[in-house]
């Protein structure tokens, strides 16, 4: 990483931040490797809104404090790079939109933005229903037979079914089992950071270098057909952006490493995480009766059965969007990222050295006291239109913000809402018990550390005869 001479005009003021003690030599990182939400929620309660910690040799700043949020991913944006963690991202993404920076970044965002936009993404809305028909009917099976569904599993499939057939026009239904295994993989290989495995050499055969290799080849396959595919038939709104996309200096179109890498990026970054948003919707209304009755309610209200439609979720069904809100306040499922400062900064009022790294944490600034009343309670009224106005901003950003803004939001959110509705029109969920709570360790993405299983009841007697 570059490291500038600190500019005289920013030079770090303020105070050396508080936070917990360590031990000799590790520091923080036993109670980070212990259980790192609750660690991290410890650390703002105990300390404060910008936090020092000792992560072996690394310090490490965990910032929640909204205006110091802003100042890193708006106001001050420049000075943070996005940092170690993203090097890793590269192993399995190459250099795509979530791992590059600077002019390249911004060329392929600017390519490929049009299919995100709000009004574009409503195109999508079919493709939801198809498929969330397709799990719901299986799921009636499934209930003759009392038999309970894998909401991980369950959610992985729908969510790259949808964004598969949505943005590539590919059926990718044959490849679901092989791509769980890969975004598997993908965890596994990028979190276990600072194993001996990792500091090996990528050509030696260690089990880590082969999977990684192995999940390369198996994707670069898929975008091959899938670009094959395109040649023929000409489906596929973001295949048509990106074969058409031109370097804006060369003028030269993008070469076949550039299309692979970005649409591997797509296929990872998008459907994963609208996964684990749905996921905990799913069960946190499974857990709070009264808000899954209340859910109802609009429901038949608004929609009498009819399947929901983008803009019904978009204009007629406010209390669904609030669930969805509030699922993604207590459970976002990029929960933690980081960015490195290039030159010295100020962040609250303590000093940020250049070269160091920070942490950006939604799931412990939409659990900050300050802002959130009962944070540890699921309330969707929390988003009721006048409370959400009273708080500040960046007190709640689920999707980042500013120019590295999540490019799929409105596609998420649009999907969460739709399939929430379809799924409680249909079913009612029931846990089954289990230690499913557990979550928020090492990894990016905030799924269960275990299976979540739930039976589907289905919602009118004898539905499912
Ligand atoms: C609930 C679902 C989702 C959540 C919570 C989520 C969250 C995020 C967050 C927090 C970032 C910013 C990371 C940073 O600033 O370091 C991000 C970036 C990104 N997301 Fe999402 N995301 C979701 C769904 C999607 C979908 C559906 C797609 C695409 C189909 C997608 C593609 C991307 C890409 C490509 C980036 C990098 C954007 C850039 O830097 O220009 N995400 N996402």
């Amino acid at each position: 990483m570059t490291t500038l001479a600190p500019d005289p005009a920013t030079a770090a003021r303020g105070a050396v931040a508080p936070g917990p003690r360590g031990v000799p030599l590790l520091g923080n990182l036993p109670q980070w490797k212990s259980d790192t939400a609750q660690f991290l929620l410890r650390a703002q309660r105990d300390h404060g809104e910008v936090v020092r910690l000792r992560l072996g040799p690394y310090t490490v700043h965990l910032i929640t404090a909204p205006d110091a949020v802003g100042r890193v991913l708006k106001d001050n944006s420049g000075n943070y790079t996005r940092g170690v963690l993203y090097e890793q991202f590269r192993i399995a993404m190459g250099d795509g939109l979530l791992t590059t920076d600077g002019d390249y970044w911004k060329a392929h965002r600017r390519a490929v933005q049009p299919v995100f936009l709000r009004k574009a993404v409503t195109a999508i809305g079919p493709n939801v229903v198809r498929a969330t028909r397709e799990m719901l009917d299986q799921w009636e099976v499934r209930a003759r037979r009392g038999e309970p569904v894998d909401l991980v599993t369950e959610t992985l499939r729908l969510t790259l079914v949808t964004l598969s057939r949505s943005l590539f026009g590919y059926d990718i239904r044959p490849a679901v089992p092989v791509m769980k295994d890969i975004v598997d993989n993908v965890i596994e290989v990028m979190f276990k950071h600072g194993s001996v495995g990792e500091m090996l050499p990528s050509w030696l055969p260690t089990r880590r270098n082969r999977l990684i290799a192995r999940d390369r080849r198996i994707l670069t396959r898929l975008v091959t057909e899938i670009r094959e595919q395109y040649a023929a038939t000409g489906q596929g709104p973001l295949m048509e952006l990106i074969e058409a996309a031109t370097d804006p200096v060369t003028g030269a179109r993008w070469t076949d490493e550039e299309i692979r890498d970005e649409m591997i990026t797509i296929y990872l970054a998008g459907h994963e995480t609208t996964a684990v948003g749905l996921l905990w919707t799913l069960v946190s209304l499974a857990r709070h009766p009264s808000v899954g009755e209340e859910l109802d309610d609009e429901l038949a209200r608004v929609l009498g059965g009819a399947e929901p439609t983008p803009e019904d979720v978009e204009q007629r069904l406010p209390y669904t969007r609030q669930v969805v809100d509030e699922s993604l306040r207590m459970y976002p499922p990029i929960w933690i990222y980081p960015r490195d400062a290039v030159a010295d900064d100020e962040l609250g009022g303590f000093r940020i050295p250049g070269g160091s790294s920070v942490l950006l944490s939604p799931l412990v600034s939409h659990r900050n006291p300050r802002y959130w009343d009962n944070p540890e309670a699921f309330d969707p009224h929390r988003f009721d239109p006048e409370r959400a106005g009273q708080r500040p901003r960046m007190t709640y950003f689920p999707f980042g913000a500013g120019a590295r803004m999540c490019i799929g939001n409105f596609m998420a959110l649009l999907e969460l809402r739709m399939i929430t509705a379809m799924i409680h029109q249909r079913f009612r969920l029931k846990l089954v018990p289990g230690d499913f709570l557990r979550y928020g360790d090492t990894s990016v993405s905030l799924r269960p550390l275990t299976k979540v299983l739930a039976l589907p009841e289905p919602r009118e007697p004898g539905a499912a005869a």
